[in-house]
């Protein structure tokens, strides 16, 4: 099973296809005077300019009437001078004191293009007013506070905001397994033995996938696979090549699809979990994102173009993932792999107490690197934003 190409086929590619894995290489390996003086040979690269040139054309370009107040902002504005470019990002994913209260509104089936089927949860939080989502694959994850039964609830209630179990059809009358066991003839005191719907959680799943491997002498089934991804309208929804985003979201479903871990196909797959945090921009929104590809046509990477629109370099945090995680069934000690390539996503996803463990740490290799240029979003764009990942976010494209 494979998903489609995130890109319309029906869109040509914007760039002659090139090798991206010695393009990238190339210039992870270059100076700044040779980012300079790249524009010679590449006009339409916007490759990285001298320092002094990025930061006098920078005050005209700040909008402070639709930026962020610069006196509540962490970034000093006499800072936006060439170490100001060129420093470390100052401020790295807030690890919250408390995690933020979060709770599962709603979880629907989504067949899909792929065929797969997946179940889609819909969360609200204590933290902000916004709309995030789970995208659970497998029969082995449920939500806690989706399955806890709620006051003056009909059982038509439970089904309509997901709260079941097994399979909707025309005509079911109970969310509960009980049920669905009397119609399909399985006797009232065996039913009546059975644990409730509601009391099998994650783990309990997890224990038995466990124990059944164990049982049939195969190898016990890996931690489930977890990604945590931001929103990102331009790669996901009008097939912008300035980033892979788009490409990672299909990738990740890909491999939460796989019914068997694709490194050993003898091992069972716990199932996975797509977060998805509406933190467009890396949280900065897709107002201040716009104006940032605009500075970044004129010269500036992606940090860079932050800064000077008065973010900080990453505004994202990671609090409200961790308490989904649980709610999940994926805290504590059993661990997760975590699909990423930004080490302070690790870390802050773990949250103020270990509540989560990452007990793996699972690249996101872009395509066009693992294809050979044959796949996979390309082009300069591309190429300028995963350098700036890797020489200035230090993200990591290997395994750690
Ligand atoms: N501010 C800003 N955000 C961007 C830009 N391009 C993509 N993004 C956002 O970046 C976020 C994705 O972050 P990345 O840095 O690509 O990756 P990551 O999530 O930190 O790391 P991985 O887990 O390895 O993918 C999404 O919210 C995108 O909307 C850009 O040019 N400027």
């Amino acid at each position: 099973m494979t998903y489609p190409a995130h890109a319309s086929p029906a869109m040509p590619p914007l760039t002659r296809p090139q090798n991206a894995q010695r393009s990238m290489s190339h210039m992870s390996t270059m100076s700044a005077y040779d980012l300079e003086h790249e524009d010679e040979h590449h006009p339409s690269t916007s490759s990285v300019k001298s320092v002094s040139e990025t930061t006098s054309a920078a005050p005209p370009l700040v909008s402070p009437s639709l930026t962020p107040d610069p006196s509540k902002s962490s970034l000093d504005p006499a800072a936006l001078n060439a170490e100001s470019h060129e420093a470390e990002p100052e401020a790295p994913p807030a690890i919250l004191e408390e995690l933020p209260e979060v709770n599962c509104e709603v979880r629907a089936r989504i067949p899909t293009t792929a065929g797969q089927e997946m179940f889609l949860h819909l969360y609200h939080n204590s933290a902000d007013n916004k709309e995030h989502l789970a995208i659970v694959f497998g029969p082995h994850i449920r939500s806690r506070s989706l399955d806890a039964p709620r006051e003056g609830e009909t059982e038509k209630d439970r089904m309509i905001r997901g709260a079941y179990v097994g399979k909707l059809y025309p005509g079911r009358t109970s969310s509960r397994l009980d049920q669905i066991k009397q119609e399909s003839g399985v006797p009232a005191a065996q039913v009546s033995r059975s644990p409730t719907p509601e009391a099998v959680t994650t783990e309990e799943r997890q224990d038995k996938a466990i124990q059944v491997a164990e049982a049939q002498n195969m190898p016990l089934p890996l931690a489930p696979l977890v990604r945590i991804h931001s929103e990102c309208y331009t790669g996901e929804t009008v097939w912008s090549a300035r980033c892979d985003c788009g490409e990672q979201l299909d990738e990740a479903a890909r491999l939460m699809s796989l019914p068997f871990d694709p490194t050993d196909a003898s091992i069972p797959s716990l199932g996975g979990v797509i977060i998805y945090l509406r933190q467009e921009g890396r949280g900065i929104g897709l107002l201040s994102k716009l104006k940032a590809y605009n500075l970044q046509d004129l010269g500036h990477d992606t940090m860079q173009a932050n800064l000077l629109l008065r973010h900080p370099a990453d505004a994202r945090s990671y609090g409200l993932a961790t308490a989904m995680l649980m709610d999940l069934g994926l805290g504590g000690d059993r661990g997760i792999r975590l699909l990423t390539n930004n080490p302070e996503k690790v870390r802050a996803v773990e949250g103020p107490n270990k509540e989560v463990v990452v007990k793996q740490r699972v690249p996101m290799i872009p395509l066009a690197w693992s294809s050979g240029g044959k796949e996979g979003v390309q082009g300069p764009e591309l190429e300028k934003y995963i350098g700036t990942k890797i020489e200035k976010f230090k993200h990591m494209f290997s395994p750690s």
